[in-house]
């Protein structure tokens, strides 16, 4: 698991460790593993030239003593201070000691053009808001040379705790984070401008993370293997009320997730009936009601259902059902929020940022702009799990005490037509296989964007549901 804590949680770990440790031993830390970063970067050390944007924080400071482990090795180091009367005196003292040279923000366009190496240390976790006029400037200088940037804890003008970004900010190459991840380094829109993201370790002890991202072992964990005794109720059968005649194909994209989420059986309930079983001969089909389908142990309903009175009814017959269910698409529209907060199986919602939007009241953009709110403020307006698709997929518990998880799976080919039904049909699958709705739900977008990256390029929603039994294969190694 990668898990990522608040600035809260880091200020408060980092206070009982400086308590037990020499002063400055957790700075000397972070600058050891920068100037290690920064040197695997720039690939040899010496007579490089290396530029050191400083603000006037400890991440000034961190960047000013990995400057100087760098001067000590041989290479040209230059700071440029936003704040010189509040420069790091510390770190740069230790800099100018070690042969470097330090420069205004005036004097900086010229020095960070130059570099082939440019840490970004205006702000960390101690940072509000977008990037100030001259360190944005600063910054563009820097990627317009084309040197590497590396963002000291986080990239300066991004928000650690939620991932958005107010104004402009650093984009860097790479992240060098102290201690844990930060929940911005994550989540989208911030996560993007991380680049690639390395943890150094500085030894601290850290309570409940704010965000966490499965890993491939973790996964392997969850995933429902099935033993010699398994038979088809035991596996989980799941039933899925999609599609209909004017759109059969979301249900036969739903029931083929569905097929491939381990669930012993899948049920079809509704009118694209024949063309489920033209594709998937294996599907028990129906063209009743749902309660009049027979025995499931979760419900996947909404994906290309229409609106129409037969689609309200079965969408509320569905939550009457004691059973998980997962809501997705026109069954987003459909359901009655009290009826969804009345149940007491677990229920999966799974929006994207414009189902999210008109489920809050609020403007697309905002959603988009702050995801974790928007997942958090979902799951519990309705009392239930709640999987926001996007760019970084975030799965919500109704409890806001359990960590909000973030896919790491995913490409942006997944934005295709017909990819959501997948993967409802896929997390409901694992629902009825008795997975927890939060495990259900991660593992499911997990395997998903792992599915859709195996088939490499553009794609079609039907070629990620072929390819989930190599992702799984993949994560599970047979
Ligand atoms: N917390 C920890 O455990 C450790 C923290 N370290 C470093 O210390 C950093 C935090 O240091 P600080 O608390 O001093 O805070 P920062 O260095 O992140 O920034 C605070 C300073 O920046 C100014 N500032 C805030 N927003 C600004 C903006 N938008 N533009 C320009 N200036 C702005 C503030 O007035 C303040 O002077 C971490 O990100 C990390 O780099 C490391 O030294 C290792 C240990
Ligand atoms: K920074």
């Amino acid at each position: 698991m990668r898990y990522a804590h608040t600035v809260q949680a880091v200020r408060d770990a980092e206070g009982a460790l400086m308590a037990r440790l020499p002063e400055g031993a957790l700075m000397q830390r972070a600058a050891a593993g920068l100037a290690v970063v920064g040197a695997r970067v720039l690939g040899r050390v010496y007579g490089r030239r290396v530029a050191v944007v400083a603000g006037s924080g400890s991440n000034g400071g961190d960047a000013l003593y990995a400057g100087a482990r760098l001067a000590r090795r041989g290479a040209g180091v230059t700071a440029v201070l936003l704040a010189p009367e509040r420069a790091h005196a510390a770190g740069l003292r230790a800099l100018l000691d070690a042969g470097g040279r330090a420069v205004g923000a005036a004097e900086g366009a010229a020095v960070v053009a130059r570099a082939d190496l440019v840490y970004d240390g205006i702000v960390g976790i101690g940072g509000k808001g977008g990037l100030r006029a001259e360190a944005a400037e600063l910054m563009r200088a820097a990627r317009a040379g084309g040197g590497a940037v590396v963002a000291v804890d986080l990239p300066s003008g991004v928000d650690a705790d939620t991932g958005e970004v107010a104004g402009e900010a650093v984009r860097a190459d790479v992240t060098v984070t102290f201690g844990t991840y930060k929940p911005g380094l994550l989540i989208d829109p911030a996560a993007e401008l991380a680049g690639a993201v390395t943890l150094v370790g500085i030894g601290l002890e850290l309570g409940a993370p704010e965000v966490e991202a499965l890993q491939h072992a973790d996964l392997a964990g969850l995933l429902p293997r099935p033993s010699g005794e398994s038979d088809k109720y035991r596996r989980g059968v799941v039933g899925v009320v999609a599609g209909s005649d004017r759109y059969p194909g979301a249900a036969v994209l739903a029931v083929s997730g569905a097929l491939r989420g381990g669930a012993g059986a899948v049920r079809y309930v509704g009118g694209g009936g024949p063309a489920v079983l033209a594709r998937h001969p294996e599907t028990l089909v129906s063209s009743g009601s749902p309660h009049e389908a027979g025995r499931v142990q979760a419900w996947v309903v909404g994906p290309g259902l229409g609106d129409d009175a037969r689609a309200r009814t079965a969408v509320a017959e569905v939550l009457a059902a004691d059973v998980p269910v997962l809501v997705d698409a026109d069954g987003l529209r459909l359901m009655s929020r009290d009826a969804v907060r009345a149940r007491t199986a677990a229920t999966v919602l799974t929006p994207h940022a414009g189902e999210a939007a008109a489920l809050l009241g609020r403007a697309r953009e905002e959603v988009e702009a702050s995801r974790l709110t928007a997942v958090r403020d979902l799951a519990e307006l309705f009392g239930a799990t709640v999987l926001l698709k996007g760019s970084t997929t975030l799965v919500a518990a109704p409890d806001p005490a359990v960590p909000v998880r973030v896919n790491p799976t995913g490409t942006a080919w997944l934005a295709t037509a017909g990819s959501g039904d997948v993967l409802s049909g896929l997390t409901g699958s694992l629902l009825a296989a008795r997975l927890p709705a939060r495990d259900a739900a991660s593992a499911a977008g997990y395997l998903h964007g792992l599915a859709a990256r195996l088939t490499e390029g553009p794609l079609a929603a039907m070629d990620v549901a072929e390819s989930i039994p190599e992702a799984w294969r993949n994560v599970c190694g047979g």
